[in-house]
């Protein structure tokens, strides 16, 4: 293995592990971080986390273990991932975790760099853009977990540690200064380097500048210049063979993003779906054998049940029974409804949400999920080989097209569909 990904959630895991495939890499995703060493030649793993909202000394932990366990594997280059909005709290994760494994890695610094310009999100003069808006107005102002409302992320990042906070200007980038400018940082003891990126280029740039360096941080985008560093390049035949989920598919939602929201207008018009509110969230074993029926009948038409709302029925929901309450109610729901549905017979899942997806995929227990093509940009399917086999496509919340989800539900039947 030559490189090792933390993500800190599930979708973008599936994001960067997709981005490493294109890229010629063999990839595996975990589900958790593995018990049993690496038997097979792969070059890159991808250990899917679920700590972007967790506690910051859980996510702090967690992180260590598992570049513990990539490095004992092979891994010469550790990469975070965290997602291309850069979602965290004041408090964290995403600082404190680049610091741990800074520490853990004996690095001197590292690049911070979420952007994802083919999905729209481009970082200029250390601002963070989401198509033409700023982040803090691009509606993830509004999200339920991690609402970002400042888009300067040298700010952000500042308030979540003590380490000096650098920035690598698209000029220095572009200018051919930027390794002169780096070693001018790490003088200055400037430890987490927020770097501009507008386009792909500009990040394989980055890719090629941070050869040398052991943790590179940032969205997915800042994985396409990575493989090349190894001698790996890109060829079609590394892509797995794709047979897909042989049985009924169905959709779950717990994302309250825009992209979803539209998702979720478009497949219910012409499609089964239920909507599973926050006051019947509150009894899960009743609300998942509620779900369970309306699946179960609906087994052969796609159904979709969702807990997606707009912000300000969410903001509401949260004000009345509680933020970390509603949300652990939803993923717990989601979770055991997914296991239910496989053990009834369902074989495809599609399901909406960074923390919904690692609460459904680790229902699974810890797993390794292969890498199947790309569905929408970002998110590709995946394949638990196990008995039964299974294929999803877990759907970061505000990546895809308005048709999303009967194109995933029908892709992961594989080339045999
Ligand atoms: N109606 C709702 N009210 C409050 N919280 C909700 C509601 N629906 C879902 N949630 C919670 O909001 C969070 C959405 O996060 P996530 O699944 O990561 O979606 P996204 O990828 O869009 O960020 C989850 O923890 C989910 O349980
Ligand atoms: O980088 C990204 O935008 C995605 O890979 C990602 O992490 C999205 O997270 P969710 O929107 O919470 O699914």
């Amino acid at each position: 293995m030559k490189i090792g990904v933390i993500g800190d959630d599930f979708t973008g895991s599936g994001d960067i592990a997709n981005t490493l495939a294109k890229a010629g890499a063999r990839t595996v995703q975990y589900v958790g971080i593995p018990s049993a060493d690496l038997t097979r030649a792969i070059d890159a793993a991808v250990i899917a986390l679920k700590t972007r909202s967790s506690d910051v000394r859980d996510a702090v932990a967690q992180s260590r273990q598992a570049c513990r366990w990539l490095v004992a594997n092979g891994a010469e280059q550790i990469v975070f991932k965290y997602c291309s909005t850069f979602d965290s709290t004041p408090q964290g994760n995403i600082g404190p975790v680049a610091q741990a494994l800074l520490e853990e890695l004996d690095a001197p610094l590292t690049l911070v760099c979420p952007a994802f310009p083919a999905n729209r999100r481009t970082l200029y003069n250390g601002h963070l853009f989401v198509g033409d808006r700023l982040l803090s107005e691009s509606g993830m102002e509004n999200h339920p977990l991690t609402p970002m409302t400042d888009p300067d992320i040298r700010r952000w990042l500042s308030r979540q540690t003590q380490l000096k906070v650098g920035h690598l200007a698209l000029e220095s980038l572009r200018s051919g200064a930027a390794e002169a400018d780096l070693s001018l940082a790490r003088r200055n003891d400037e430890k987490l380097i927020v770097a501009d990126a507008i386009s792909n280029d500009d990040l394989i740039e980055l890719g090629k500048i941070a050869r040398s360096h052991r943790l590179v941080t940032g969205g997915s985008g800042i994985a396409m210049g990575l493989p090349g560093n190894f001698g790996i390049v890109p060829a079609p035949e590394n892509r797995p063979q794709f047979t897909g989920g042989n049985g009924p598919g169905f959709i779950l939602s717990g994302s309250c993003s825009s992209a979803t929201r539209r998702q979720i207008a478009f497949y219910g018009s012409s499609h089964r779906s239920m909507r599973l509110d926050a006051a019947e969230a509150l009894d899960p074993a009743a609300a998942v054998a509620h779900c369970l029926d309306f699946l179960v009948s609906h087994q052969d038409e796609g159904p979709l049940v969702y807990s997606t709302a707009e912000p300000s029925e969410v903001a509401s929901a949260q004000e009345r029974y509680g933020r970390d309450r509603l949300a652990t109610s939803f993923e717990t729901i989601f979770a055991e409804l997914a296991a239910k549905a496989v053990a009834a017979g369902f074989r495809r899942l599609v399901v909406a949400g960074g923390e919904t997806s690692g609460a459904v995929a680790s229902a699974f227990g810890v797993a390794a999920l292969e890498v199947g093509p790309e569905i929408d940009t970002g998110v590709p399917v995946l394949i638990l080989d196990g008995e039964p086999r299974l294929a999803f496509a877990l759907k970061s919340g505000n990546f895809g097209a308005d048709d999303f989800f009967e194109r995933a539900l029908d892709m992961l039947k594989g080339d045999a569909r």
